[in-house]
């Protein structure tokens, strides 16, 4: 079976068109959706990642602050940006790009940011508003697989989904919006054992390792849906998944390409994170 693919490019692009109109609607009622990113630093891969969210708020219409601190920027420094977006009316939503140095506390510059401003998900009252179903920013990573996976058709409920990797931003979030979603669900990390029979078991797979080729053909059931939220840049300099594409796509039945697939959904989610929390605000 030669797999389909699943467009993450052509997806995100309609998710940003529907951003966009979101947009067109609050900015005719006084409003215009705003996003601050915050990166410390000149890792080249983040500044990447920057531009894209930047480069994707003006496709939709969204306001952008792009706040660009040097590598010595101190945690209380740091904060006090935070502190001082956090009470900023015109931004609804704060994102401090990660990871940040290592002198810099990241639970506690996550903490900072008021969770109504947490268009990543990623603060403790999102994540667990997230956890008992109430609305909240979902994560962006995550969500995007969610929307990628019923592109497909295939129904989620009832089927067995594995998720590899366990973080806090991709790993666990996946899990929890696949349980949501009523799959029965099996989250494997490093110390896993038969990893190859539990993903050779899974109706849905979502490899979130951070090794590149990591899943191959042997680990995936015929017919399966691989979401490779992998990103991981070789010697030879190119991205490559976690997904070893020529074996898997020989036995899934839709896979997501590296790149092209989940990493410009993240984004595009970021910008429904950003509208909604911009309608929020004023609604409030
Ligand atoms: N497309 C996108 O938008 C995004 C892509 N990414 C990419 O996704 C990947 C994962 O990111 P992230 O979750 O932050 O990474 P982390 O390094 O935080 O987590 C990796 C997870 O993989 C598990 N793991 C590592 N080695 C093995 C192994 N041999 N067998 C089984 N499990 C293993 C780890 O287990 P343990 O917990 O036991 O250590 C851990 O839970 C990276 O390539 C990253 O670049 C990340 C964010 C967004
Ligand atoms: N606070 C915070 N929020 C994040 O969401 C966040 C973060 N920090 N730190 C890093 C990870 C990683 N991440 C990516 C997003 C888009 C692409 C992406 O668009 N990738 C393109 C290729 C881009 C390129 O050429 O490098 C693609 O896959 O096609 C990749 C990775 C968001 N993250």
């Amino acid at each position: 079976m030669e797999a389909k693919l699943i467009e993450g490019k052509a997806l995100a692009a309609e998710v940003k068109r529907e951003a966009a109109q979101q947009t067109e609607a609050l900015k005719a009622k006084g409003i215009t959706p705003c996003l601050a990113v915050i990166l410390v630093g000149e890792d080249p891969a983040s500044q990447v990642y920057v531009r894209g969210k930047i480069n994707d708020c003006a496709q939709c219409g969204i306001e952008s602050r792009n706040i660009r601190l040097p590598e010595e920027t101190t945690q209380e420094e740091l904060l006090a940006r935070v502190d001082e977006l956090a009470g900023d009316p015109a931004v609804h939503g704060i994102l401090v790009q990660l990871p940040l140095p290592a002198h810099i506390d990241e639970k506690a510059i996550i903490d900072a940011i008021p969770p109504e401003k947490d268009v990543d998900g990623f603060s403790p009252v999102n994540v667990g508003r997230m956890q008992i179903g109430e609305p909240c920013y979902l994560p962006c990573t995550p969500a995007g697989c969610i929307r990628m996976i019923e592109s497909t058709g295939v129904p989620i409920p009832g089927k067995h989904a594995v998720v590899i990797g366990r973080s806090n931003i991709v790993g666990k979030p996946a899990a929890m919006l696949l349980l949501a979603k009523n799959a029965t669900v099996t989250i494997c990390h490093s110390k896993t054992q038969n990893l190859q029979a539990i993903c050779a078991s899974a109706d849905i797979l979502v490899a979130a390792v951070g090794r590149a080729g990591f899943v191959t053909g042997d680990m995936i059931k015929p017919g399966a849906v691989v979401i490779d939220v992998g990103i991981n840049r070789g010697a030879d300099g190119k991205l490559h998944g976690d997904v070893d594409f020529e074996t898997a796509a020989q036995k899934a039945a839709w896979i997501t390409p590296v790149p092209g697939g989940v990493g410009p959904m993240t984004r595009a989610m970021l910008m429904l994170n950003t509208v909604e929390a911009a309608r929020r605000a004023m609604e409030k």
